[in-house]
């Protein structure tokens, strides 16, 4: 099986506190992993040393079988495309398609194959239909899928998605999940997906669950495999997905009948 990324022994300290030690992580290609973890585990952390913007301590990191190193650092990052969180913070170009157009000028693409490849990028996430729009004239969903697709624009391996949704509404959260089902179906193996995140329901879309806490792999499995461990993701400050939570609740429900009224008033008890 063809590792997209490879995680040996990795080490890694901020000012004298160590964050990892001897973390490994395989990620096969085209396999979604959700890496999940509450604030300050680790998780972009993580993402910063695969892309080579901090250097790890100790341990190897390879990208499709080639070791990040001072030398290979470009090259090794030209495979991955990075979307972040603040949909705002991303946007160089005055419309959308200058702004897909931005990283492909980057990487020298001729001025004719240009139009081309922004359609192409824009129609994948949905988007083809804005490309004159001022990007600020946008929703936050809709912000995030063009960041989508400048980074799809640029052809990577791997596409990592830290907090992506986080600053979504519901419905924006939405599009941006479906266009990520819609791109693994699209690519199969030719794209891996990690999303980074705390929403436990974004994360049971995902092949793969990893929770980290404090540098740790703590769960590393299917969603059903993960999610079926409610006690140890509690111990490490984290929900199950709400459908999960729910019928953990259902199974203990009292063994009585309910009217409407009562089932309300016990589901608003949950969590609690
Ligand atoms: N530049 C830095 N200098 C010192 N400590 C840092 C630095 N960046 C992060 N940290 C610390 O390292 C730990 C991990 O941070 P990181 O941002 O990787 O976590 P995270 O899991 O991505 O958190 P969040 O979900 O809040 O984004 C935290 O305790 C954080 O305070």
């Amino acid at each position: 099986m063809v590792k997209a990324i490879k995680i040996d022994n990795l080490k890694y300290s901020y000012d004298e506190r160590s964050l990892f030690s001897d973390f490994n992580l395989d990620i096969d290609a085209g396999q979604w992993v959700a890496l999940v973890g509450h604030n300050g585990s680790g998780k972009s952390t993580l993402a910063k040393l695969i892309l080579g913007l901090l250097v790890a301590e100790q341990g190897d990191i390879d990208v499709f079988d080639e070791r990040l190193t001072v030398e290979t650092v470009h090259h090794v990052r030209s495979k991955i495309g990075m979307v972040f969180q603040n949909p705002d913070n991303q946007f160089v170009g005055a419309t959308v398609a200058d702004d897909v157009a931005f990283g492909l000028e980057n990487i020298q693409v001729e001025s004719s194959e240009m139009p081309q490849k922004i359609d192409n990028a824009l129609t994948i996430v949905g988007m083809q239909e804005f490309k004159n729009r001022e990007p600020h004239t946008l929703s936050g969903g809709q912000k995030q899928r063009v960041a989508l697709a400048s980074v799809l624009a640029l052809q990577p391996k791997i596409i990592i998605l830290d907090e992506a949704t986080a600053m979504l509404d519901p419905d924006g959260r939405a599009t941006v999940m479906e266009t990520l089902q819609k791109l693994k179906k699209q690519f199969g193996k030719e794209l891996t997906l990690v999303t980074i995140t705390h929403d436990m329901d974004e994360a049971t879309l995902a092949d793969r669950v990893v929770v980290i806490n404090d540098g740790q792999k703590i769960l590393d499995g299917t969603p059903a495999e993960v999610f079926s461990q409610r006690k140890a993701l509690h111990e490490n400050g984290l929900e199950l997905p709400f459908a999960n939570e729910l019928a953990f609740h259902l199974n203990e429900k009292p063994n009585k009948y309910m009217d409407e009224r009562e089932l309300i008033q016990w589901l608003s008890t949950l969590n609690k």
